[in-house]
């Protein structure tokens, strides 16, 4: 992993739990990641393992009663200097996090229906999201909006403008997510399993317009998906989520080739053949538990064909380091170093 490249966005420590009537739900429990300029991240792992709840957590969307802790670093500019602000400290609601929401950091997600409103055309939403976070010319706005749809392959984008999100075939829909989304010209943009409900034909292209406005804008891109195949295809850098906790964390090659925890080998195993790529994955035993009032040691130890007992369920496992840019969580891995 190139450890120098400028990193956007670093997260240390966070954590996001839920006060449930069962007890405390720890949806993201300690989770580190870099997410560094015209890089993809990939985040996998199962359903459940927190993937979306670290999105929403970035973004300071979670219900109320969400605690999120630890530091999420971003490095932004204002007024014309440069400044690092921790999200994690921030009013969910105040004026500093809603301008960043949409400004720094946008978020696709899988249904683009929740990020529009189906009473106001699509044009009048994109050229709000301008509005608020570029420019108050709404003439020049609907200019940024027309030339962002024509980037996004959207077919007769004026017309476009004048439609309401119901009129739109669902990639167009996807498209006009992208749109409304990189509008803003955000340093990040977090693609929450953004290709999941596309038949393949669409789902190759907004991969592809993805990786496009990486290169030409220079965006940092986090992309959340359970599909290891569309991690191989999008990801610099890979961080494979179980529990809450990330597992396993490295470049794209030494994941799929050197991969050392028996979750990551086990996800690898499971990769369903490119012709039936929207299943999901199955053959790992067992279903992820729900993380409240978990036992000692290991998350995966129950599922896990390499279990040790009295070695892999004692006390809290670190990630060890196992190459400079290769983390691993898991006890069985030689050499054992701790990463800082
Ligand atoms: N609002 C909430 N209240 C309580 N628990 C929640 C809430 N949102 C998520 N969770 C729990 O947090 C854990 C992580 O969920 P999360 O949605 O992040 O998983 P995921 O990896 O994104 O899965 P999927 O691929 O299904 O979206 C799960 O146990 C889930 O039940």
């Amino acid at each position: 992993m190139a450890q120098n490249e400028e990193v956007i966005l670093q997260l240390n420590e966070v954590r996001a739990h839920f006060r449930v009537k069962e007890g405390l739900l720890k949806a993201v429990d300690g989770i580190g990641l870099a997410i560094r300029r015209r890089r993809t991240l990939g985040i996998v792992g199962e359903s459940g393992c927190g993937k979306s709840v670290t999105s929403q957590a970035i973004l300071r969307l979670l219900p109320a009663f969400a605690t999120v802790s630890g530091e999420m670093l971003l490095r932004r500019t204002r007024n014309g200097r440069d400044e690092i602000v921790d999200i994690a400290k921030l009013d969910p609601n105040g004026e500093d996090m809603r301008s960043i929401r949409g400004g720094e950091i946008a978020i696709i997600f899988q249904e683009p229906m929740k990020a529009f409103s189906p009473i106001h055309t699509i044009g009048d939403q994109i050229i709000e999201a301008i509005v608020l976070h570029q420019t108050q010319d709404r003439k020049e706005a609907k200019r940024i909006a027309l030339e962002t749809l024509r980037k996004v392959g959207m077919s007769n984008p004026e017309q476009r403008l004048n439609e309401y999100p119901h009129q739109l075939s669902g990639g167009m829909r996807q498209r006009a997510m992208i749109a409304m989304a990189v509008a803003g010209n955000p340093a990040v943009l977090i693609a929450d399993e953004p290709t999941t409900a596309l038949d393949v034909t669409v789902q190759a292209q907004v991969l592809r317009l993805i990786n496009e406005l990486k290169e030409d804008s220079g965006t940092s891109v986090v992309f959340i998906t359970h599909d290891l195949g569309v991690i191989a295809e999008m990801s610099d850098e890979v961080a494979v989520m179980y529990l809450g906790k990330v597992v396993e964390y490295a470049d794209v090659d030494t994941l799929f080739y050197e991969a050392a925890h028996p979750y990551t080998q086990a996800l690898l195993a499971s990769i369903p053949s490119l012709a039936g790529r929207q299943e999901r994955l199955e053959t790992i035993e067992g279903t992820v538990p729900f993380p409240i009032d978990l036992p000692e040691g290991c998350g995966f130890y129950n599922r896990c064909p390499k279990a040790r007992p009295g070695v892999c369920n004692r006390g809290e496992v670190p990630l060890y380091e196992v190459k400079p840019g290769h983390q691993v969580r898991c006890v069985l891995v030689e050499p054992q170093r701790e990463a800082n």
